[in-house]
C-alpha cells in the first residue's frame, strides 16, 4: 500500500499552455504574423499542413476556457503573451487591441479565483524581428526587454509570477541546430549565437522587472535527467555531455556564471569565447525556477554523431508515449533533488508535466476515457511528492496541458490535453483525467 501523499499548503495547482498553441486568429485585430505563422504555411514543416490560424479559437473562447479551468478548481493558469500582438513589428507601435485581448483574459482569471502566470516568450518571434536576424542579432535583449517592459507596465499589478522564456533549449536545438521548429535553420553557429542571445535578453528583461516589477519573475527550462546506458567510461562521459548541452547549459550561467566546459569541448569553434559582462546580465538572482519534466534518456558514447557524440537507447520494459518519450516519474524526482544539488533553494514550480496517448473516441457519449494519462499522472504526482519529502523547495505543479493543442510541427496529431478538443466543432470535453486532475488539485493530493 504506498504511503499518504501530502502536498504543502498552498500548493499552487494549474495549467498551461501557450499562445500560437492554442489562440488561433493570429492576425486578429492589427496583430503582427510570428514566425510560426511563416513556419507553418511552407509546405512539409507542421503535419498535414496543421497550422495555428485557428487552433483552438482561445481568442474567441477565453471565457468559456477559463470557465472549464473554474470547474476544474484550478489555482492557477500558466499562459504566454504573444509578442506580434503587442508590437506587430516586434518594437515600436504598440496594439492596443493586443493588450486588450490579455487584460480581458487576466482580469476572468482573476474574477473565477486563478492566478495568471505569464510567460513572455513561448516560441512565437515576430516575424519582423526575424527579419532583422532575430536570435541570432544581439540587439533583440533590448527589443525583448522593451516589450517586457510593456507587459510589465500593463499587467504587473495583477500578474504575480513572470517567466522570461519558455524552453531556450527548444528554441535553440529545434530552431537553430536542426530547423525542426521555427525558423528552422540548421547550423551549430547559429544555434550556439541564438542560445546565448535567448539568455541574453532573458538577463536583459530580469533587470527591468527589477526596476518596474513588485512580485516574482524566473525562468522555464526543460529538464531531461540523462543516464549512461553502461558504467564505460566512454558512456559516464557521453551522459555529461548530453547533460551538459540540454539541461546545464542554461541552469549553469544563471546560477554559476559561466557555461559548462563541455560546451566548447564539443562545439569547437562554433562556440564563441562570450564577454564577461553578458554573465552579470544573464545571472540576476530569480524569485523561481520553472522546471518542464517530460522524460528522461538513457544514452551512450557514439563518436559519429557530432557534436555532442551521444545516443539514446530505447528501454525495453517501459512505457513510451505518443511522442516518443519513455514514461519515467523517478527521472522527475531525480531532476528536482538534483536541481537542489547543483543549483541550490531557488523555489521551484513543475510548470509542465504530461503526456500524449491516443484517446479513443468513446462509446459512452461525453466521457473520454484516457487510462494510460490517468496511470502517468498518478506516477508523477508521486514522484514530485517523493521530491517534496527529500526537501526540495516545489511550490506548484501545471499540468501539461489544459486543451488539446497545436504539438508544434506535430500538428493536432499528439493530444496532451486533460480536456479534448474536437477541432472541427471546438467541442470541449473533459476527459478522466481532468477528473481526476480535479480531485487532486481539491485534496492538495490525498486522494491519491
Ligand atoms: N527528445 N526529447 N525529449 C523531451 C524533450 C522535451 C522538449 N519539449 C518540450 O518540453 C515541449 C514543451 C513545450 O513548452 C510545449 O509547448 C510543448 O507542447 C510540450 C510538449 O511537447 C513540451
Amino acid at each position: 500500500m504506498n504511503k499518504a501523499i501530502q502536498f504543502p499548503p498552498n500548493f499552487l495547482w494549474g495549467s498551461a499552455t501557450s499562445a500560437y498553441q492554442i489562440e488561433g486568429s493570429p492576425l486578429a485585430d492589427g496583430a503582427g504574423p510570428s514566425i510560426w505563422q511563416r513556419f507553418c504555411a511552407v509546405p512539409g514543416n507542421v503535419r498535414d499542413g496543421d497550422s495555428g490560424d485557428v487552433a483552438c479559437d482561445h481568442y474567441n473562447r477565453y471565457k468559456d476556457d477559463v470557465a472549464l479551468m473554474a470547474r476544474l478548481g484550478l489555482k492557477a493558469y500558466r499562459f504566454s503573451v504573444s509578442w506580434s500582438r503587442i508590437l506587430p513589428q516586434g518594437r515600436g507601435r504598440i496594439n492596443q487591441a493586443g493588450l486588450d485581448f490579455y487584460n480581458n483574459l487576466i482580469d476572468e482569471l482573476l474574477a473565477n479565483g486563478i492566478e495568471p502566470m505569464v510567460t513572455l516568450y513561448h516560441w512565437d518571434l515576430p516575424a519582423a524581428l526575424d527579419d532583422r536576424g532575430g536570435w541570432l542579432n544581439p540587439d533583440i535583449a533590448d527589443w525583448f526587454a522593451d516589450y517586457a517592459r510593456i507587459l510589465f507596465t500593463a499587467f504587473d499589478g495583477r500578474v504575480k509570477y513572470w517567466a522570461t522564456l519558455n524552453e531556450p533549449w527548444v528554441v535553440t536545438d529545434g530552431g537553430y541546430m536542426h530547423g525542426t521548429l521555427a525558423p528552422g535553420h540548421r547550423s551549430p553557429h547559429e544555434a550556439a549565437l541564438a542560445s546565448h542571445n535567448l539568455m541574453r535578453a532573458h538577463g536583459s528583461a530580469v533587470k527591468v522587472y527589477r526596476e518596474v516589477g513588485k512580485h516574482q519573475i524566473g525562468i522555464v527550462v526543460n529538464i531531461e535527467p540523462k543516464y549512461p546506458a553502461s558504467q564505460s567510461q566512454e558512456d559516464l562521459d557521453a551522459t555529461r555531455r548530453a547533460d551538459a548541452y540540454m539541461n546545464r547549459q542554461y541552469l549553469d550561467p544563471v546560477f554559476h556564471g559561466r557555461y559548462p566546459e563541455e560546451m566548447k569541448q564539443m562545439f569547437g569553434d562554433a562556440w564563441p569565447e562570450w564577454p564577461a559582462a553578458d554573465f552579470s546580465l544573464i545571472g540576476q538572482k530569480l524569485d523561481f525556477v520553472g522546471i518542464n519534466y517530460y522524460t528522461r534518456a538513457v544514452v551512450r558514447n557514439e563518436p559519429t554523431h557530432w557534436p555532442l557524440k551521444v545516443m539514446p537507447v530505447r528501454q525495453t520494459q517501459a512505457t513510451y508515449t505518443e511522442t516518443g518519450w519513455e514514461v519515467y516519474p523517478q527521472g522527475l524526482t531525480d531532476t528536482l533533488v538534483n536541481f537542489k544539488r547543483l543549483y541550490g533553494d531557488t523555489p521551484l514550480y513543475v510548470m509542465e508535466n504530461g503526456s500524449a496517448f491516443y484517446d479513443p473516441p468513446n462509446a459512452d457519449e461525453g466521457r473520454i476515457h484516457d487510462p494510460l494519462r490517468i496511470d502517468c499522472m498518478r506516477k508523477n504526482m508521486r514522484a514530485l511528492s517523493d521530491a517534496l519529502e527529500q526537501g526540495v523547495d516545489v511550490r506548484g505543479y501545471m499540468v501539461w496541458s489544459l486543451l488539446d493543442n497545436l504539438e508544434w510541427s506535430l500538428g493536432f496529431s499528439k493530444r496532451f490535453g486533460i480536456i479534448h478538443v474536437n477541432f472541427e466543432t471546438q467541442q470541449r470535453t473533459l476527459k478522466d483525467s481532468a477528473y481526476l486532475y480535479a480531485d487532486i488539485v481539491a485534496s492538495n493530493g490525498a486522494c491519491l
